[in-house]
This record gives C-alpha cells, sequence and structure tokens, in this order.
C-alpha cells in the first residue's frame, strides 16, 4: 500500500491532466474504502508509436507512484475494428511491439514495469458473455450516440463502416471486463467516456471514473501529433538527426508562444519527464547556443524558458537545437533497448516475435476482481506465423 495520504495520491493521480470526470469515485476509494485504485488505459496498436506517447506514460508513472494498479489494454480488436487500420490476421503480433515499447518508454524514464499487467483485448472481447452484454447496449445506444462518441476517435471516412458503431460499445464494456475504478486516457477520448458514464449502468454495471490527458501539438501549425502526418510527429525510434531535421521544420515564430508545439512539448513532456527522473520541481533545460549568439544558456522553470521566448530573448533557432538534443537524450535509451533485444525488433519489423511453439507461456492473470478471470496477460502469447499473415504484413508495413 501507498506510504503517500490520499490527498498526495489524488494530487499525483490528477497531476497535469485536462480533465477529471466523476472525482468523488476516486476520493471514495482513496478516502473510504482505503484500497489500491484500479485504472486502466487502453491504446489501440494501429501503427508507429510517436513522442506523443510520453504523455499517458508520464501518468502511468505518477499512477503506479501513487500506488494505483495500473492494467494496459492493448486493445487489437479496437485497431480492427478502426477501418481495418490493422488486418485481423496482423494485428495481434503487432500488439507485442506496443507491449515492449510501452515497457522500454517507462524504462527509460526510471518507472519499474513489474507491477504493470498487460491485457490484450481479444482475450477476453469474444467470450460469450462479452459479447451478449455488446448486444445489450447496441439496443440501449442509438446509432447517432454511437456515431458521435467516436467522432474524435475513429478515422472519419467517406463511407462510414458499421465497425465504427461498435468501437466506442466495446470501450464501454471494458472498464467492465477489466475490473477497474477508472479509464484513463486522452481528452480526444471524452465522448467515449461520456458515453460509458451514460450507459454503463444500464447494463448493471457501476459507472466509471475518468481521467484525461493533454494532446500534444504537432511539429507543424495547428492539429495534434498525428501518426497519419509524418511531417507532424516524431517516432520514438527516429534517427538523431531526422529528429532535428523535423524540429527544425517545426512552426515556431520569433516571441509566439500560443501556437508553439514545441514549447508546449517541453511543458508536457520534458519538464514531467525531469520531475520524475531527478525528483520534484526539478527543471533542467540546456541550449547549446553558439558564443556568437550570447553562448551556452540553461533554465530552471519552465516559466524562466517561455518568458525568456515571449520577449524575444531566445530565438526560434536556439529553442529548436535546444528541444532537438532534449529529444534525443529521451530516445537514446528506447534506441539502445531496440538494438539490443532481438524480439523488440522483431516485433517491430514483422509485428511478431520469434515463433515458439513447444512453450506455450501465456498466463492466467491472477483475478484482481476483473468480470472474465480467464483473460490472459499478453506476455509471451503467440502462435506461428502463417503465410498469408506474413504476406499481409507485407503489404500493410508501418
Ligand atoms: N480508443 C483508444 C484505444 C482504446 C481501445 C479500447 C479501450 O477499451 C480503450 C482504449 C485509442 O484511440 O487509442
Amino acid at each position: 500500500m501507498s506510504e503517500l495520504t490520499p490527498e498526495q495520491q489524488y494530487e499525483l493521480i490528477t497531476r497535469g491532466l485536462q480533465e477529471v470526470l466523476n472525482p468523488q469515485i476516486i476520493k471514495n476509494v482513496l478516502e473510504v474504502e482505503k484500497r489500491p485504485l484500479k485504472v486502466y488505459w487502453g491504446t489501440a496498436p494501429t501503427g508507429k508509436p510517436h513522442c506523443g506517447y510520453f504523455v499517458p506514460m508520464v501518468k502511468l508513472a505518477h499512477l503506479l507512484k501513487a500506488g494505483v494498479e495500473v492494467t494496459v489494454l492493448v486493445a487489437d480488436l479496437h485497431a480492427f475494428l478502426d477501418n481495418m487500420k490493422a488486418p485481423l490476421e496482423v494485428v495481434q503480433h503487432r500488439a507485442k511491439y506496443y507491449e515492449f515499447m510501452v515497457k522500454s518508454i517507462l524504462r527509460s524514464i526510471n518507472v519499474p514495469v513489474d507491477r504493470l499487467k498487460f491485457v490484450l483485448g481479444s482475450s477476453y472481447q469474444l467470450t460469450p458473455e462479452y459479447t451478449l452484454d455488446l448486444f445489450k447496449l447496441s439496443n440501449t445506444v442509438s446509432q447517432n450516440d454511437a456515431k458521435r462518441a467516436g467522432a474524435d476517435v475513429v478515422k472519419q471516412v467517406a463511407n462510414p463502416l458499421l465497425s465504427g458503431l461498435i468501437y466506442p460499445l466495446m470501450q464501454v464494456l471494458d472498464e467492465e471486463y477489466l475490473g477497474v475504478d477508472v479509464q484513463l486516457g486522452g481528452v480526444d477520448q471524452r465522448k467515449i467516456f461520456v458515453l460509458a458514464e451514460e450507459n454503463i449502468q444500464s447494463l448493471g454495471y457501476k459507472k466509471r471514473a475518468h481521467l484525461m490527458n493533454r494532446m500534444v501539438p504537432g511539429l507543424m501549425q495547428g492539429g495534434k501529433m498525428s501518426a497519419s502526418d509524418p511531417n507532424s510527429k516524431i517516432d520514438l525510434l527516429e534517427e538523431p538527426k531526422v529528429v532535428k531535421k523535423k524540429i527544425n521544420q517545426a512552426f515556431c515564430a520569433p516571441g509566439n508562444i500560443e501556437e508553439n508545439g514545441l514549447l508546449a512539448f517541453v511543458k508536457n513532456v520534458i519538464s514531467p519527464i525531469h520531475e520524475l527522473k531527478y525528483g520534484e520541481n526539478t527543471f533542467e533545460f540546456f541550449i547549446d547556443r553558439p558564443e556568437k549568439y550570447g553562448g551556452p544558456i540553461s533554465f530552471n522553470s519552465y516559466e524562466e524558458l517561455e518568458s525568456t521566448f515571449a520577449k524575444e530573448e531566445l530565438s526560434p533557432v536556439d529553442l529548436k537545437s535546444g528541444v532537438a538534443d532534449a529529444i534525443n537524450v529521451l530516445l537514446t535509451p528506447i534506441i539502445e533497448e531496440y538494438k539490443n533485444n532481438k524480439d523488440f525488433q522483431l516485433a517491430e519489423v514483422e509485428g511478431y516475435p520469434a515463433p515458439q511453439p513447444e512453450k506455450k507461456k501465456t498466463k492466467k492473470v491472477k483475478n484482481r476482481g476483473s468480470k472474465y478471470p480467464g483473460a490472459k496477460e499478453l506476455e509471451g502469447s503467440s502462435a506461428p506465423l502463417p503465410e498469408a499473415v506474413a504476406e499481409k504484413l507485407e503489404e500493410t508495413k508501418l
């Protein structure tokens, strides 16, 4: 159990978030029930994770520090249902890459990963019980409401498929089947969270609280860091020189602190990571500025960096160089781990770790009050890669 007081736990759990829905549910667990809070964060393995991933990772770090029991849902079926962003045959294999990535990022910011539980969506979402609940929910939620709920999450296309309506309903059910008190996600998940709050009780299940992270703005003007626009994002395995190049091309006008994806990244990613790594209220931001522009300079608080930039005492070129260096420092340990881990590399290239037909390592999840005790942990789940899948993978390479 955590040595923190309920107030300290609550502060860590909600630190830096954009919004919290139903905070009283969280407070009740911490203050009245006095047991560890259970939270899940879901991710659909649709492509290569980018630097925006640091935001939920920082939050998971806060949650673990606060003594929360954290489950990471690798939502393979959701990746499939999201307009086939990942074909069914491929998606489970790609899930492994996501698990490596999440663990690697957390280790890179000094967060122990042994208390994290990974669950693969398809391990419980195909059970008769879940299916029946899905049918029940589809009798409660209107097509319009389901469509609206998915609007910021499900890829919007000219001829929307029915799967886009099923997607949000399943995200609602996951809260119950993962046995949690709270769901965490980016603020882009808000409409699905509200759908859950409004409908889950119709199935006789309890309403959950919702924690919402800020979105990391993209590097170009306007919009969020998006997997579908390569210039707006930096991949987690990006080469240092590519990082420099992309940051150099980023939108950043002198003195403009409002539309500034770089400052937002420092504020929402680099600053909380420094706090996690070096202790509360620690911020060190160094810019190796050439002598002719004033020489090297460092900042001890984000506010100082921001106000110096606002006063135009720090130029966009120099800010960019500092941010690129800081990002490369963040990525180095992840790239190192990737280079040293064959399974991680295979998972990236093929979306799949080496086949191990003999040893079936699938573990049963200890039932921590989850609805479906058969939910499998993702670790070690593997099946041989059929030829057809290998071909599909080739076609759909990230
Ligand atoms: N909707 C989430 C993924 C997700 C899927 C299912 C869940 O239960 C939770 C989250 C995303 O956009 O990344």
